[in-house]
Parts: C-alpha cells; structure tokens; sequence
C-alpha cells in the first residue's frame, strides 16, 4: 500500500490539497511555476491513504509501519521507504525529532518491535556469519564473547536521553521461538554502498559490494550487523550512523539528504530448546528464520535548476536523480512485465545500487510501503505531479503470497514459565551465575602464585561446566523427560480448553438452533399474513376497477346526458315549427289532467255505433283516449321530451307489439281485434322488440269473484325520444266485458 503526506505550507497558493483520506488534488499553480510542457489540467490521484499536513507522526506510524512490524514477528520481510522532491519531509517523516509529537517512523518502530518480542536471548547467542547467514553458538562461548564484547562496546555507544517512548505492544510473535535483534545501517551515495556502522580507520568509509546469499537474497557485502537488545541501544547504533551519513545544506534544505539510508532491523529466531530452562535456542542453525524490515530514507530527486548546484553537490543530486530514475524504470518494466506473460523484458535493476539492492523487494517478495512526501508550495508542482504519478503506477506492482517460515506454536511462553515454577519451586531463567567469570589478573613474575592459583581456580569451573554441559545420558535424559511431561501438559490442558470450546460451542448452536426454528415460525405466519394481504389488495383492486368501470360508464351516461340536454336546450332555445306545436300540445294535455283544467272528451276512435252483444256476451268497446304525456321514458330510463318528428309513423312502416298476459282467458267473442300479419306477440316485451315496433297493444284481463272477465286493450304508438329511447303514447283503451250467467237476473 502506498501512502502520500503533505507537509505543512503556510502560503496561500498550495498546488496540492487532500480531498479526503485516500485523494490528493493538483491545483494549477501561477504560469511561472509550470514547465511549458506540463500538462494544464489539475489531476487527483489515489493512494491508500493520504495524510494531510494536519495528520501527525502517530498517524503516519500506525498505518504505515504497524503491519510490517507484525510481518517481521511472523518472520516475513518488507521495505518501507519515503520518496519525494527534496525539502518535502521524508527525514522528518521517517525519523523526526524527540519529542512526542515528532517522533518519526523509525524510533517508535524499534520501540514497538521490542515491546512485542518475548524469548529474547542475551547477547552473542547468535551471530552473523558469512553469506548473510546466522549462527548459533553454545551457552559457553556466548558467555565469553560477551565478556569479549563488554570491552569494545564503548567504541558505539552514543547516549540517547529525554526522547518519547511509543508503548504499543502487539500480539504476534511465535512463543515457541527464541529471538535477537540486529541492525544494520548502510548509505548509497554517488551509486556506491558504504557501511556507516563500520569503524573506520580516518574516517573514510569502504566501498562495499552487493552480493547474493544462498536464497539469491541481495546483501552489502561486510555490513556489520550490530547486535541491540532494546530500542535506546538501536537508536545509540543509528545515530552513530547518523553521524557519518552525508547531509549538506542545499538552496533548497538546509539538511538536504545527499545519499539513500537504509536502516535494516533483523529479527533472527530458532525454535526454543526446551530441555533447558534458559531461553535457548535448538543447536541447529538451519532452523534460524531471519525476518528484516528495511527502512529507507531516499534522498530527494531535485532539478540542477532550481537548487543552483555546482561542483560536488550537482554531481550527487545527478546521481541521485538517476537512481531514482532507474527506480522508475524498474517499476515501469515490471509493470509491463506482470501484464503481458509473452514479451518479457529483462528489468535494469543492476543500472543502480538502489534498485538492485531490492531486488528481492520489487520482484516481490516481501511487502513494499512507500510514503510519498509532497510539498504543497507552487514552486514543486512539477517534480510533484511527476512523483505522484511514479507512485500511482507503482501501486499496481502486484507482492507474491510470503511463505510461511515459522513452525506453529507449541508451547506459549507463559506456560512454559508457570509449569517450571510448578515443578521447580523457582525458576532462575538466567542461570547465568553459574558460568565462572574469567579473574582480572596481571602476572607480576613468574612466582606470582596467587594469580597463577586463581586462573587454575577458573578453568577448573570452566572445565566442570563444560563437562556439565555435555551430553551425558541422565542429565539429558532427564531433560528430555521434562519436556515431553510438559508437552503432555500442556495438549492436556489445550485438550481441556477445546472440551470446553466445544461444549460452548455446542451450546451456541443450540440456541441459534433455537433460534432458528422461531424465525421459520415467525416467517411462515410473516407469509401466510403476506398472502392475506396480498389477496385482500387483489380484491381491492378488483374493486378498484369495478367501480373505476362503474365511474366510466356514469361518466359516459352523463356526458350522453348533456348531450341530449344540449340538444334540448337548443330545441327549447330555437323551437322549430314542430316543437312549438309539440309544445303546445304538451300544454293542452296538461290541462287536461289537471283539474282545474275544462275537460275535453276526445271521440272514440274505433267505436262502432249500433253494434250489440251477442247472446248472453255483451261487448263494450269503450274507446277513450289517454293523456299522452309530454315526457316518456327513455332507453336509459331519463325522462325526455318526445321528438315530434317521431309522433307517428306512417301505416305502412309501423308494426304491431302485441303485448299478451302470461295466461289469456279464451273470451271467443265474436268481434276480435285484428292482428296483423308481421305483429310480434310477446308476453315479454324487450326494448329491442319496442324499438322495431310503431304501434303497441297490451291485453290485460280481470276476473272478479262473480265469475265476470273484463279484458282491457291499450293502445299506443311507439315513438323514438329526443334523448334516443323510446316512448309509448298510450292513446285508446278497449275494454270487453264478458258477464258470467251467475250474474243475471
Ligand atoms: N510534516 C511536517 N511537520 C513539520 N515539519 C516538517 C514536516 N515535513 C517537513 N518538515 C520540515 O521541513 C524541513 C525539510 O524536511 P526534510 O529534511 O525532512 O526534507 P527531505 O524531504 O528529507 O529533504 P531532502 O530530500 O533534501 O533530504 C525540515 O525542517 C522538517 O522539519
């Protein structure tokens, strides 16, 4: 992951400006700070986080540095380096100042480190031997290289005091490894390594070579690696190196880094010796798993220009423009590389110390984090844009899967105490008392019995020690058992703990069973209330539509309405000739039913004057004509005025409705109505029949209690209605009275 960190500028036109935690944006700078060429659109580029210059050190650390220090504790390796344009924070960033809030990278990293490491051996447990390779030596010659070291240590010693202390602790490291501490600090400067912990004669640092190791891992050839056993010790080796490093005072950084630094931390470990109760590890260097964590403080690309360089200085900023251009390329060509499996191009790593020293790194093994240090002021927008977009492609550079180098845990480090203070009562963890240390003696001659005495003294202990330390069968056989009774411990006890996991875990998954069974419950109820509801919405809508249907045949009934009452206002507005004698008709009839009105006895139109009953059946053909009213009835069951157009058809057209009860009483008068040929008989007219008819008869018959049949025929037209129905003028009713012989006298 790649990082990007403003720093502080306090003018008023920043050519970069963070829109939020994972994006920075270019902002065009005045034309007097922008190369002819330079692209004219501002740009945002994406990082894995960017902080702002308001994010401070404890910031950066945490999400920078905090993974890889977990990585080294798992025995992986990384490199984190800060890049930039000269002046844009990188040594500030990786090491800053003492104070708490400008603590840099590197110090509290080697706090951390030390805060989560257990099983730390002494001193000279280990050693660096030939070809970046580690060794183990045993408890005794450890113990006299120490006395050995305890003389020359003072040639490194640089106090560190009043500095901030970072307290975080991490969990990760593998209780049944043993581990020491290494470091080691070398420059590249002017395309050349040099060792700044060497001690060297005139001050004059020794060119050193690159070489490769065993596993083809990059190394500086003779680079002490200078053994700490805490963080102040660590610092003491890294500001001796400090010391050496080349740093001048450029136009533009008054501590303008003029080399790349690499401050390597190695973590070496072996598995725990158990048959011993010191913290030793297993003779058996094979077994040595070194993880390191390099970083690096690059120096910063400048342009000639700008810095007004000359001479020496103009010499190093070439070289280091350079290095870091093959960088560049490195990246560019990997990149490619990893898009395209058919056309590999061989990557110039060997064109730079920087790059091939890591090599490893870039190929992919191992993590890579760089934190890109930015400078707002307009003066870097070039040399800005132009990093930003390096480390944006350099993101896209794809890190191989590490393989796991640690054995799995054993036995953490807390049982292994608890149960030799079980066993033992006490533990003495560091029985270093026992190793005799070696007198301080001066020979005076050679009858200088005493001192003589005193040195037999110490190689006797020497030699018993030895011998106790050898390998004699009851003593090792004792410390053999000792560690399988400790192992059947401790799988019994870890046998217990997963008992017990199991049964919780057992239990959990009867509640969630429990659990379960209630949602499928709760579920089918949820469905089966759904499924109400679902049929009650398609009801609703059911509904919905009838009455949606309903409201759109009322709507075409009302508009047919206004329609027809349109037409009749314009009738009534502009009453043509026979209007107005419909009119007045309408009036006179209404006159006749009303009371007041003087009556007016229309003539029988079909009375036969003269005509008797026959025999005993008298027939009264009473003829009277009905009031026929001005408003009928229409297809829709409105009320309307007749159209006078209609008020009678002609003979010829009209047709006969005969309307006949259900049950017709034979009369067998001998005066019968006439039916004409083409009349439709009916005992249930339909509005169809009516409509194709011009004339209409009803026949409707009474009895009474005496036997009498009355037969009543009503007469009327059918006449068509303004409004498009149909109406039936009722104009004549005959009426035949057919008297039972009970009834006469
Ligand atoms: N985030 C920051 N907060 C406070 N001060 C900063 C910050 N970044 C940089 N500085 C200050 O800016 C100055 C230049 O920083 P620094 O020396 O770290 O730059 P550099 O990138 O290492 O330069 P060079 O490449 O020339 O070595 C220093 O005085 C440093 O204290």
């Amino acid at each position: 992951m790649f990082f990007c960190r403003l720093c502080p500028y306090s003018g008023s036109t920043p050519s970069l400006i963070a829109i939020d935690e994972r994006s920075v944006k270019t902002v065009l700078p005045p034309p007097q700070f922008r190369r002819e060429n330079a692209p004219q659109v501002e740009k945002i580029f994406g990082f894995g986080r960017v902080f702002s210059e308001h994010d401070g050190q404890e910031a950066v650390f945490e999400k920078a540095s905090m993974s890889l220090i977990l990585d080294l504790l798992k025995g992986q390796n990384s490199l984190l380096f800060t890049y930039g344009v000269t002046g844009s924070g990188k040594t500030y960033t990786m090491t800053g100042k003492p104070t708490e809030s400008d603590t840099g990278l590197l110090p509290r990293t080697l706090d951390v480190i030390f805060n989560s490491i257990n099983n730390r051996v002494e001193k000279c447990v280990f050693y660096p031997a030939a070809l970046n390779t580690f060794e183990i030596r045993s408890s005794l010659d450890a113990h006299m290289k120490r006395h050995q070291m305890a003389n020359d240590r003072l040639s490194t010693s640089r106090e560190i005091t009043d500095r901030y202390y970072e307290a975080i602790k991490l969990s990760g490291f593998n209780d049944d490894m043993v581990c020491s501490v290494f470091v080691s600090y070398v420059e590249i400067y002017n395309n050349y390594c040099y060792d700044l912990l060497e001690d060297a004669k005139n001050g004059v640092l020794t060119k050193r070579e690159l070489r490769h190791d065993r596993q083809q891992q990059v190394y500086v050839d003779g680079a002490k690696d200078v053994e700490v056993s805490s963080s102040e010790e660590a610092l003491e080796v890294f500001c001796l190196g400090e010391e050496r490093r080349r740093v001048s005072s450029t136009l533009l950084n008054k501590d303008s880094s003029r080399s790349h630094s690499v401050f390597t931390i190695k973590l070496v470990m072996a598995p725990r010796a158990y048959e011993t109760k010191n913290v030793y590890p297993v003779m058996d260097s094979s077994q040595i798993v070194v993880s390191q964590l390099c970083l690096v403080d690059l120096a910063g690309s400048e342009r000639s220009k700008r810095t007004q360089n000359v001479g020496e200085r103009l010499a190093e900023a070439n070289s280091i423009n350079q290095s870091l251009l093959t960088l560049r390329q490195c990246i560019d060509v990997l990149r490619r590389n990893q898009k395209s499996t058919s056309n590999v191009e061989q990557v110039p790593y060997r064109q730079s110390k920087l790059t091939h020293l890591f090599k490893n790194y870039l190929e992919g093994n191992g993590k890579i984090r760089m934190v890109i240090c930015v400078n707002p002021k307009p003066e870097d927008y070039d040399e800005n844009m132009s990093a930003l977009a390096f480390a944006e492609e350099s993101q896209a550079i794809e890190v191989k899967k590490q393989v796991e180098r640690l054995p799995s845990e054993r036995i953490p480090h807390a049982f292994f105490t608890q149960w030799n203070v079980e066993l033992d009562g006490s533990i003495q963890i560091d029985d270093r008392s026992e190793t005799p240390c070696p007198p301080t003696f001066c020979l005076r001659d050679y009858n200088d019995n005493e001192t003589v005495e005193s040195l037999r003294t110490y190689a006797r202990k020497l030699a018993a020690l030895q011998n106790s330390s050898d390998d004699s069968s009851s003593s090792s056989l004792l410390a053999v058992s000792r560690q399988y009774m400790m192992e059947a411990d401790y799988q019994r006890l870890e046998i217990n703990r997963l008992k017990d996991a199991l049964q919780q875990k057992d239990e959990d998954m009867e509640k969630l069973r429990a659990q379960c069974r209630k949602y499928k419950h709760e579920k089918a109820s949820m469905k089966a209330r759904i499924a109400e509801l679902e049929q009650a919405e398609a009801d609703r809508a059911d509904t919905m539509k009838l009455l949606m249907d309903q409201k759109a045949e009322d709507n075409k009934i009302i508009q047919s309405q206004k329609k027809a009452m349109r037409n009749v206002r314009g009738i009534i507005d502009n009453p043509s000739p026979s209007v107005a004698s419909l009119r007045s008709r309408f009036d006179q009839e209404n006159i006749l039913t009303h009371p007041s009105a003087p009556m007016q006895t229309p003539p029988p139109p079909y009375q036969t004057p003269g005509r008797q009953p026959v025999f005993r059946k008298r027939l009264e053909a009473t003829t009277s004509t009905t009031a026929v009213s001005g408003l009928a009835s229409g297809a829709n069951g409105q009320q309307g005025y007749v159209n006078p157009k209609y008020q009678r058809r002609s003979k010829s057209a009209s047709r006969l409705l005969d309307h006949q009860p259900v049950h017709r009483v034979p009369t067998g008068t001998v005066l019968q109505t006439r039916t004409p040929g083409n009349a439709i008989t009916t005992t249930k007219p339909e509005l169809s029949q009516l409509n194709k008819s011009g004339e209409y008869r009803l026949t409707h018959q009474e009895v009474d209690k005496e036997g009498n049949i009355s037969t009543n025929i009503v007469k009327g037209d059918v006449i068509p209605t303004v409004s498009g129905g149909t109406a039936v003028f009722f104009h004549d009713i005959e009426k035949l009275t057919h008297e039972s012989p009970a009834t006469r006298k």
